[in-house]
């Protein structure tokens, strides 16, 4: 391959690396936008052909929270794409391995992403850590049971939402799969809400005066309103740091007038939304999506900073063809976690590892699948046990 690999430096080279991504993409609406605008200087990877821009692949700076709560540093995978006269040369396996290198030389513990195609990313040792899902709500069906908190107050901020208002909540997200939502992230947001034509609404709830918690939402399908029977409003983004906000946010979403369908993009798998409700039926779920793509970039660093369950220890031996230097067996216990020459009870690859790392998988499953080379049976339900976790997993945050 005479394709070489380099980071994009020059405003000229950044744009070429993102428009490369809006060919591949094909269907992206953002243009018009400057990608050094919506880009971290340093980290666009391009390919290039004799000079042409013909891949990339990009990444933010962030942190991901991890079971037990730590904040472990992430890089968010993004703009990934090939021109289609490029693919199917390795290019995108080159770009791969050069940024998980970079990655690793940065210190950053694990990388993930939210894939177009789902047979891509496992090569690179990608696992499906977290799922979400959509959920329709039939307005006059969905009145709240009474136990549900009465929630704080909500204002309307349509006019004068800023990234400031809405990052000084997002920002002290701490369930398991939250992700620092990077600048550019922000900036990208701001600009497609602009630039669109249908209006975006926003509220924010408060507690005692503190802000802990947003909605931004928008009408759809908005032919024929406003006196169809099919109105539907969709929410984009919803942010809640605690029970109270999430029940406050949801009587906000639910008492909307000439509204027949509220509905949420993204929702854990676990969201006690449809618990909440007298009419259980009133709450449309959607089909599970993979959401949260992760690497391991640092196995033991990230064995490390997540907490463990009580249990006997186990001892795993995990391959990483990409980065042998993640290659040896790891004794996992409540304790904490080791490198050891010990004998493994079992044995996987970095992606299915990544896969049971936010606890969102069961080793169960995975073992099921044939994905686990079990020398202990036992050692299943043990793994099961240290990885448990009390939310699954879910990151709220599509980049
Ligand atoms: C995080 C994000 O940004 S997600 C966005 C990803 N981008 C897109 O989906 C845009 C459209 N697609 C593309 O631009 C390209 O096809 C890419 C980036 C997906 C793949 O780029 P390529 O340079 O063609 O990949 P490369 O040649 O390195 O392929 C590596 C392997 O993955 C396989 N592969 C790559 N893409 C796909 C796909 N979409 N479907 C199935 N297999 C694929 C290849 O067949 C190859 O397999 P092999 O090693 O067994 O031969």
């Amino acid at each position: 391959m005479s394709v070489e690999i380099m980071v994009l430096t020059t405003s000229d080279e950044v744009n070429a690396g993102l428009r490369v991504f809006l060919r591949a993409m094909i269907h992206l609406p953002f243009h018009a936008i400057d990608a050094t605008e919506i880009t971290e200087p340093g980290r666009f990877l391009g390919a290039l052909d004799g000079g042409e821009v013909v891949g990339g692949a990009d990444s933010y700076t962030s942190r991901l929270v991890v079971p037990g709560g730590a904040r472990v540093p992430h890089a968010a995978v993004t703009h990934v794409g090939v021109l289609p006269t490029h693919r199917r040369r390795g290019i995108v396996s080159a770009l791969m391995a050069r940024q998980l290198r970079d990655a690793a030389a940065r210190g950053e513990v694990v990388a993930s992403l939210r894939a177009t195609e789902a047979v891509i990313y496992e090569r690179f040792g990608y696992g499906v850590a977290s799922s979400a899902r959509s959920a329709r709500v039939a307005v006059a069906r969905a009145r709240l049971r009474p136990e549900v908190p009465a929630g704080g107050t909500v204002r309307l901020v349509d006019r004068e939402v800023t990234t400031e208002l809405l990052d000084g909540v997002h920002a002290r997200a701490g369930w398991t799969g939250a992700i620092d939502r990077p600048a550019g992230w922000w900036e990208l947001r701001r600009r497609l809400r602009e630039a669109d034509q249908v209006p975006h609404y926003a509220v924010v709830h408060g507690t005692g005066g503190v802000d802990d918690g947003y909605a931004l939402y928008q009408p759809r399908d908005i032919a024929g309103r406003p006196g169809g029977s099919e109105r539907t409003v969709g929410v984009t983004d919803f942010v809640a740091l605690d029970d109270g906000a999430r029940a406050g946010l949801w009587r906000h979403l639910l008492s909307l007038d000439m509204v027949d369908t509220v509905e949420f993009d993204a929702l854990a798998l676990d969201d006690p939304l449809p618990l909440a409700v007298v009419d259980r039926r009133a709450v449309e779920l959607g089909p599970a999506r993979d959401e949260t793509w992760l690497r391991l970039v640092d196995v033991e660093a990230a064995l490390r900073a997540r907490a463990f369950g009580e249990g006997e220890p186990v001892v795993v031996q995990v391959s990483d063809p990409l980065l042998p230097e993640n290659d040896g067996a790891y004794e996992i216990g409540p304790k904490g976690v080791a490198r050891t020459v010990a004998p493994p009870d079992l044995g996987v690859d970095v992606a299915t590892l990544a896969a049971a790392y936010l606890g969102g998988t069961r080793w169960r499953q995975l073992a099921a699948a044939g994905r686990v080379d079990v020398h202990d049976p036992g050692a299943v339900r043990r793994l099961d046990v240290l990885f448990a976790v009390d939310a699954l997993p879910f990151s709220g945050t599509f980049f």
